[in-house]
C-alpha cells in the first residue's frame, strides 16, 4: 500500500539533494517520524491486525517494498583512515566475503549521502517512535534502527527475538557508595535473549543469511568459534530459522551454562582441546573450505547490530551524550561497534560529540592493554592465561585494528583486572542489587581504578556495559562466597550460615545479625 509508506509520506524527495526544511513540530512528529505500523498503532481509530494475518504479513502487507532501495549498505576494506583512501574494492553485502584483498578487516559502509538526507531530529523522532511495540521488525532494538543495520534486507527475510531495548540502570547506590558518583549507569547489554549482547549482532548476521539461503547461495550452515557467548547466540538464531549451526568451543573453559545452550538448540557442537584463539583459528580454516558462513565478529556484519546499543544509550539519555563509556574488550569487536554508532550519531546530526571509550581487559589476557601501555608501538599477541571472565579469555583478538582506530579517535583508555580486582568488583556491584557477569566486573574496576586517579570525575556521566547476564556464571560467585578460591582473599563474600533446627539457634543467629544491621 504506496499511500502508507514512511518514505512516501515525507514531504520532499530523495531524488533531490535539496535540504530539508523542517515542518512545524506537531505536523513533524505525525507526519515525518512514524513508521508505516505506528501511523497505525497511534491512531485513535487503530484496528487489531485480522485473526489470520501474523506480524510477518501484516509487515508485508504494510510496508511498501521500494522502502528497502533507498539506503543502501557495502563491505569495503577497513582502513583507519578511510578519508585518504583511494581504495575502490568493494563488495555487496551478499557476497560472501570476510577479508579484503590484502588480507584485512572489512568494515561495513552505509551510504552516507542517502542518510543525511534526513536530518538528526528525523532520525531521532524515527527510532524513538518504533520502541516498546510489537511491530515487525521495528519493535527489536536491532531492527528499530533498520536503515542504518541492514538496510537492504526485506522483513520478511529478517530472524528476531525482538532483542535489543536493554535497561538502563541507574547503578544508584553503588556510584554513590563505592565512587562518590551520582550519574553512573549500567547498560544491562546481557540482559537479553540468550544472555548476552550478541544477540544483537546475530539476529543481522543469521538474517543476512536467511536471505543468502533464500537465493540459493551456497549456504549450509553457520559456524563460530567461542567462548560461550557467540555460540549461544548462534545456535538460538539458526535453531529459531531452521538453519544449521555448528560451534567450535575450547574444552572445559566456558560456563556450564553457557556450553548447555547450543546444546539444547540443537547445534552441532564440538568440544575442542584448545583455547580460543586456537578454535578462531580452525574455523576461519574451515569455513574457506566448507559452506559454513562464518559467525565470528571479524564478519563485519555482526558489528552493524552491536553497534546498535551505543544508539540505544543516546536514546535512553534522551540524545544526551555521556561523558565516558566502558567496554570489556576481548575479541575486539564490541569496543569498535561502540564507536560505529555514536559516529554515526554525531554524522547524521542526532548528536554533537561522543563519548570518551574505555576498553577493559582481564589482567590474564590483555594483548590490547599492552600495546596501549607501550603507546601503541608495536601489537604482540599473547598467550592467555585462565581468568574468571572466561568469555575475554583471548589473546590475538581479530579486530586489533578496529578497537585501536576506535580508541584512538576518540582519545580512549584501555584498563585492566587483575582475577582479584574483577571478583571483588563483581561481588561489590552485586551487593547492590546486580547481578554481574564477571566481564562486567573488569569494566567496573577500570572505573575504580580511573576515578582514583581523577582521570573520571565524580560528576561525570559514565555507562559501564554490562555485556551477559550474571547467571551465566554462577559457579564463580559460588567459589567467590565459599570463599574457595586459591590466594583471594574474597573480601566482599557472603557465605550462607549453617544454623541448628531449633528456635533458639534461630534467634540467636537473627539477634546478633540484627544489631549488626542496627544504625
Ligand atoms: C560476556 C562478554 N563480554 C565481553 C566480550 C568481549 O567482546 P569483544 O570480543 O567484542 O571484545 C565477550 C566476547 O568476546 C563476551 O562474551
Ligand atoms: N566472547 C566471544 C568470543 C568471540 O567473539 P566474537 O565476537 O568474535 O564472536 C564468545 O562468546 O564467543
Amino acid at each position: 500500500m504506496a499511500s502508507s509508506s514512511l518514505f512516501q509520506s515525507l514531504p520532499f524527495s530523495l531524488q533531490t539533494s535539496k535540504p530539508y526544511a523542517p515542518p512545524k513540530p506537531a505536523a513533524h512528529f505525525v507526519v515525518r517520524a512514524q513508521s508505516p505500523l505506528t501511523q497505525n498503532n497511534n491512531s485513535s481509530s487503530k484496528h487489531r491486525r485480522p485473526a489470520d494475518e501474523n506480524i510477518r504479513d501484516e509487515a508485508r502487507r504494510i510496508n511498501a517494498p521500494h522502502d528497502h532501495h533507498l539506503f543502501s549498505a557495502k563491505y569495503v576494506p577497513f582502513n583507519a583512515d578511510s578519508s585518504s583512501s583511494s581504495s575502490t574494492e568493494s563488495y555487496s553485502l551478499d557476497e560472501i566475503v570476510y577479508r579484503s584483498q590484502s588480507g584485512g578487516l572489512l568494515d561495513v559502509q552505509h551510504d552516507m549521502d542517502a542518510l543525511k538526507r534526513f536530518d538528526g531530529e528525523y532520525w531521532r523522532n524515527l527510532f524513538d517512535s518504533r520502541v516498546g511495540k510489537t511491530t515487525w521488525p521495528y519493535g527489536s532494538g536491532v531492527w528499530s534502527k533498520k536503515e542504518w543495520v541492514l538496510p537492504e534486507i526485506h522483513d520478511d527475510d529478517i530472524v528476531s527475538a525482538f532483542e535489543g531495548n536493554s535497561n538502563l540502570f541507574w547503578a544508584e547506590r553503588f556510584g554513590k557508595q563505592f565512587l562518590g558518583m551520582n550519574d553512573l549507569w549500567v547498560k544491562h547489554c546481557g540482559i537479553s535473549h540468550t544472555g548476552s549482547f550478541k544477540d544483537l549482532g546475530m539476529t543481522v548476521l543469521v538474517s543476512q543469511v536467511n536471505r543468502l539461503r533464500k537465493m540459493n547461495r551456497p549456504v549450509v550452515g553457520v559456524g563460530c568459534a567461542s567462548t560461550g557467548d557467540t555460540s549461544a547466540a548462534l545456535s538460538a538464531y539458526c535453531a529459531s530459522a531452521a538453519i544449521p549451526s555448528i560451534v567450535f568451543l575450547p574444552a572445559n573453559k566456558i560456563s556450564l551454562a553457557q556450553l548447555v545452550q547450543p546444546i539444547a538448540n540443537g547445534a552441532f557442537v564440538l568440544s575442542i582441546d584448545t583455547d580460543f584463539d586456537g578454535c578462531m583459528q580452525l574455523i576461519r580454516e574451515v569455513t574457506a573450505e566448507l559452506p559454513i558462513y562464518l559467525a565470528n565478529s571479524l564478519n563485519s556484519l555482526r558489528l552493524e547490530g552491536q553497534k546498535t546499543a551505543a544508539i540505544e544509550i543516546l536514546q535512553q539519555f534522551d540524545w544526551q551524550v555521556p561523558d565516558w563509556v566502558i567496554v570489556p574488550g576481548g575479541n575486539l569487536g564490541n569496543i569498535y561497534a561502540f564507536y560505529k554508532g555514536f559516529k554515526m550519531c554525531q554524522e547524521l546530526g542526532l548528536v554533537d560529540k561522543i563519548p570518551r571509550l574505555v576498553c577493559a581487559q582481564a589482567a590474564n589476557a590483555d594483548p590490547l592493554y599492552l600495546y596501549f601501555k607501550s603507546g601503541w608501538k608495536e601489537f604482540k599477541p599473547v598467550k592467555s592465561s585462565t581468568t574468571f571472565a572466561s568469555a575475554i579469555q583471548i589473546g590475538d583478538p581479530v579486530s586489533i585494528d578496529r578497537a585501536v582506530h576506535a580508541l584512538k579517535s576518540c582519545d580512549g583508555i584501555v584498563e585492566e583486572a587483575t582475577e582479584e580486582e574483577l571478583m571483588d568488583a563483581t561481588a561489590q556491584a552485586d551487593s547492590t542489587g546486580m547481578f554481574i557477569c564477571p566481564h562486567t566486573g573488569v569494566a567496573l574496576t577500570a572505573l575504580f581504578k580511573l576515578r582514583n586517579s581523577g582521570v573520571i570525575k565524580a560528576t561525570d556521566r559514565t555507562v559501564v556495559v554490562s555485556t551477559a547476564h550474571g547467571l551465566k556464571f554462577t559457579q564463580s560467585k559460588i567459589d567467590y562466597h565459599s570463599k574457595d578460591i586459591k590466594d583471594m582473599a574474597c573480601r566482599y563474600a557472603n557465605p550462607p550460615m549453617q544454623v541448628k533446627a531449633d528456635f533458639g539457634s534461630v534467634m540467636d543467629v537473627l539477634k546478633t545479625y540484627l544489631q549488626s544491621k542496627a544504625h
